[in-house]
């Protein structure tokens, strides 16, 4: 596993334009290479500031957007159509305006679709989706996603993979139920570390004051358990982009050396 690379930026806004300008580029270059490209998104404020900086980039339809697999890292596990769903959130940000493949985006289940409110029974059924779309030659439980982006919470959890839960702690299983989630709503599904880190690059959304602490303990060596960021790695890569404030608390060995 790499080590993390940091880039910083201005403010927030900034970091969610140049990480949009990222996306389009990464995307771009795996369909050119490979045909598609298979990538995963984060909810909350920085996830969607991302896909709605996406949504606006002047490049953004150098993407075949025919041509992209859609998944998600986790997903509160609310009723179909409800606006705090991650799904929800991601389609008035970018899905809706921009010409996906519907059966290339990969909801997690509704608490009122096929599984009720059965929620472990739902990230079973997520599991088998991603299974069944696993590269044939890499014989993985997940497909190799080019991108699985994930926003960090002020108390370092990535995706619903919260500290010190059960989530953060599965080894095996690839997809997990959450219950008593500390941020609200308490029910979850949830991508596991192994998962997350099937992926050939990790990047970690951070911006804003109120991520500067989870920040410098997920960078200043602290256990995945106690601190998932710390986990989420990616094969190849795993990028931290940041704004100027969620970087004013990492040690000055880490931050960037200014630009020359
Ligand atoms: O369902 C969710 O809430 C997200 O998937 C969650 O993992 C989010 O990315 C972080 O909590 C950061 O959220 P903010 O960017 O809003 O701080």
């Amino acid at each position: 596993m790499s080590a993390p690379q940091l880039v910083v930026h201005r403010d927030k806004d900034l970091m969610a334009q140049a990480a949009a300008a990222r996306l389009i580029t990464k995307i771009v270059d795996a369909q050119a290479s490979r045909g598609h490209a298979s990538v995963v998104l984060t909810g909350g404020r920085n996830g969607n500031g991302l896909l709605a900086a996406l949504a606006a980039a002047p490049a953004r339809d150098a993407i075949d957007w025919g041509r992209i697999d859609l998944w998600w890292g986790d997903e509160r596990f609310l009723p179909e159509g409800d606006p705090e769903r991650n799904v929800t959130q991601a389609r008035e940000a970018l899905l809706d305006s921009v010409p996906v493949d519907p059966k290339r985006v990969h909801a997690m289940p509704a608490s009122d679709g096929p599984y009720g409110a059965d929620v472990e029974a739902a990230a079973e059924a997520y599991a088998e989706e991603l299974a069944r779309a696993a590269d044939p030659e890499n014989h993985g439980p997940v497909p190799t996603f080019d991108v699985l982006m994930l926003g960090v919470g002020p108390d370092t959890h990535v995706a619903s993979l919260f500290p010190e839960l059960p989530a953060v702690r599965e080894t095996e299983r690839t997809v997990v139920g959450v219950r008593g989630a500390p941020k609200p709503p308490p029910t979850r599904v949830t991508l596991t570390l192994p998962a997350i880190r099937a992926a050939r690059e990790v990047w970690l959304l951070a911006a804003g004051e109120d991520k500067a602490q989870a920040a410098a303990i997920a960078l200043s060596g602290a256990g995945e358990i106690q601190a998932p960021a710390a986990g989420a790695r990616g094969r190849s890569r795993t990028l931290w982009l940041l704004d100027s404030a969620a970087a004013s608390q990492l040690p000055r060995s880490l931050y960037p050396p200014a630009s020359p």
